[in-house]
């Protein structure tokens, strides 16, 4: 196949950041996708309505195109279920966001303990207001390649149990056991998984040289963690949809020390995830995992109008403009097969 039309995909999981990044987040991320959860996990964090209209409006002024940003509330200790209901009432808030305190990148004002925010789930509950959970334990103890197995086990599984009548999406997931997980859950529980956790395991990120890009959270798991989730993505099954957890750092932020978590994806994504799916030889269950199952998953409309992926390898540059500093791409310097005309 060497063209491939398909109804406009969403990206159910994105960081666009801030500030003086917005231009060029915003623009990558609405050449061709409808919509977009974007992530509230700012400095400061967007924990009310008020802040994620605010940051609507930033994110529009940036926007040349029809692309429409779905905000999300970050969720913390102290949330009220009276900003649940402000945050429903608002129509532009559709999520809300389970960061455990410490998991990942600007995460520290996330909920310390699920007890605390039980009264919050129930009124999203009510509400029908999402929850969207970065599923990692954040115990010292807990070796990392192990965190997000821990988190269903321990946490995950009794939230589902608890609230039966939520939506959750566990996001940008990485192993075979959250893939069985979401598969074994009733409708309510969904999951997004990332281009690069399908074209990558942590050979990729580790083997031959420390490569920085590569690390993101949840890290990159084994290959047979990466198989399951290919397997996943193009079953056909509705729980599973295109997020790309488009994670943008500088490139002095990863290339150091210690660097940042987070991987960035929005240069390529539909590309990237097309040549996931044609190694498969799945390239027919695209449409459905980037354009279909999300906004039925949501409850949303489809988008009505279509792109077309061409088969026309390009390269990728070494780095993109990020504000003032520059992002090292996914692929940076190496060939994409496809590209979206
Ligand atoms: N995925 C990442 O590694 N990083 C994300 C946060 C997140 O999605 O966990 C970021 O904001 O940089
Ligand atoms: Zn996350
Ligand atoms: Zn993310």
């Amino acid at each position: 196949m060497t063209k491939l039309t398909l109804t406009r995909p969403d990206d159910w999981h994105i960081h666009l950041r801030d500030g003086v990044s917005l231009a060029d987040t915003v623009r990558d991320a609405g050449r061709y996708m409808g919509r977009a959860i974007v992530m509230p996990n700012l400095v400061p964090p967007i924990t009310n309505t008020e802040a994620a209209l605010a940051y609507y409006e930033r994110i529009k002024a940036h926007s040349s195109t029809a692309f429409e940003p779905l905000m999300v509330l970050y969720l913390t200790d102290k949330t009220s279920p009276d900003e649940i209901r402000a945050a429903k009432a608002s129509g532009k808030v559709v999520a809300a966001k389970l960061y455990p305190a410490g998991a990942t990148t600007n995460s520290d004002s996330g909920v310390t303990d699920v007890a605390n925010i039980y009264g919050v789930l129930k009124a999203m509950e009510e509400e029908g207001l999402l929850l969207l959970v970065h599923g990692e334990v954040t115990d010292s103890a807990i070796d990392i390649f192990d965190r997000e197995r821990i988190f269903i086990e321990n946490i995950l599984s009794k939230v589902v149990a608890d609230f039966p009548g939520l939506k959750i999406v566990l996001e940008h997931i990485t192993t075979k056991d959250a893939v069985d997980f979401v598969m074994s859950a009733g409708d309510n529980v969904g999951a997004t998984i990332t281009a690069h956790h399908l074209l990558y395991n942590r050979n990729h990120m580790l083997a031959g040289g420390i490569r920085p890009h590569f690390y993101c959270l949840p890290i990159l798991k084994r290959n047979t963690h990466q198989q399951a989730l290919l397997a996943a993505a193009t079953s056909g099954s509705k729980k599973f949809f295109l997020g790309t957890d488009s994670a943008p750092h500088a490139k002095d932020k990863k290339e150091a020390a210690c660097g940042c978590a987070g991987s960035y994806t929005a240069h390529a994504a539909l590309e990237l995830y097309a040549e996931a799916f044609e190694a498969e030889g799945k390239l027919d269950k695209l449409e459905a995992f980037a354009s279909f199952n999300g906004p039925d998953f949501y409850g949303l409309p489809r988008n009505s109008d279509t792109v077309t992926l061409v088969k026309a390898p390009w390269q990728v540059p070494e780095s993109y403009p990020l504000g003032g500093a520059t992002v090292v791409p996914i692929r940076a310097g190496e060939t994409i097969g496809w590209k979206v005309e």
